[in-house]
């Protein structure tokens, strides 16, 4: 048995709306051209370029490290109250700009882009960079499963419930390539009390590469507050 938790149900934006018109409804949020998702854009630009620049190159990386170091130093200084910077993250209806996977203010999400289908399932897209690799050339099956749980989860609010992962089972049929459109259909095919049991699949041009199925238990954790 879990410990006990308080739970509150977050739907997310979009989930149920416009489901009747035939149109995707974009679920994750969208960029901006400025601000904090530039430079989110930038720094994932940055890590991109420092994973394979490599070892033997004559750029002064000392120097590199140092330039790097100075901007952390400038933003750290700008950073607001970690608990206000906590609750402002979650307080916003709908997606999340900060989220980890599909976020455009935040520089370890690819990012991935959701649209919620009129079927009642969802369809997300993404090109990994190399900073995602495992084997030669190919995704990390970490990655692979990470987009595949958020996908469902997400495919969870499309379809008006959602809730945590329980259990996550996955089969790897064929390396997912880097660098390459992915494409990831996810929907929440049964409820059961509060279990909701959700299925996708991860492919590559067409090509099934992972497939996931899992088990969510409805509801989530409290959003931070203010006291
Ligand atoms: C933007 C949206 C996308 C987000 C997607 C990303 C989702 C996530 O990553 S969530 C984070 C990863 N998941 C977690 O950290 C969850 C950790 N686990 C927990 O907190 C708890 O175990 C939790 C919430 C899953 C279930 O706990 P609790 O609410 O107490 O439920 P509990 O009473 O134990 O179980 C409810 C039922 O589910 C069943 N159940 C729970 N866990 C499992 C499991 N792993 N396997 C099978 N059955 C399970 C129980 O047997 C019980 O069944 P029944 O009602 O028939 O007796």
């Amino acid at each position: 048995m879990a410990e006990t938790v308080e739970y509150e149900v977050v739907t997310q934006a979009g989930a149920g709306r416009d489901a009747g018109s035939g149109e995707p409804v974009l679920m994750s949020a969208r960029a901006s051209e400025g601000g904090l998702d530039a430079a989110a854009a930038a720094a994932r630009r940055l890590v991109d370029a420092l994973v394979r620049l490599g070892d033997s190159t004559d750029y002064d990386t000392d120097a590199l490290a140092t330039r790097i170091n100075a901007i952390a130093a400038e933003v750290e200084d700008a950073l607001p109250d970690e608990a206000a910077r906590l609750v402002e993250m979650w307080q916003q209806e709908g997606p999340n700009r900060h989220d980890l996977v599909t976020g455009p203010q935040n520089p370890i999400a690819p990012p991935l882009v959701v649209h919620g289908q009129p079927d009642g399932s969802v369809e997300a897209s993404t090109t990994l960079p190399i900073a995602y690799q495992g084997q030669p050339r190919m995704a990390h099956g970490g990655i692979s499963a990470l987009l595949l749980d958020h996908t469902l989860g997400m495919a969870n609010g499309w379809a008006g419930r959602g809730g945590m992962t329980a259990r996550l089972t996955l089969n790897f049929k064929r390396p997912v390539p880097l660098g390459e459109p992915i494409t990831i259909r996810a929907k929440q095919e049964s409820v059961d009390g509060r279990k909701l049991y959700t299925q996708g699949v991860l492919s590559v041009d067409g090509e099934p590469c992972v497939t996931a199925e899992a088990l969510f238990i409805a509801g989530h954790l409290p959003r931070p507050t203010a006291d």
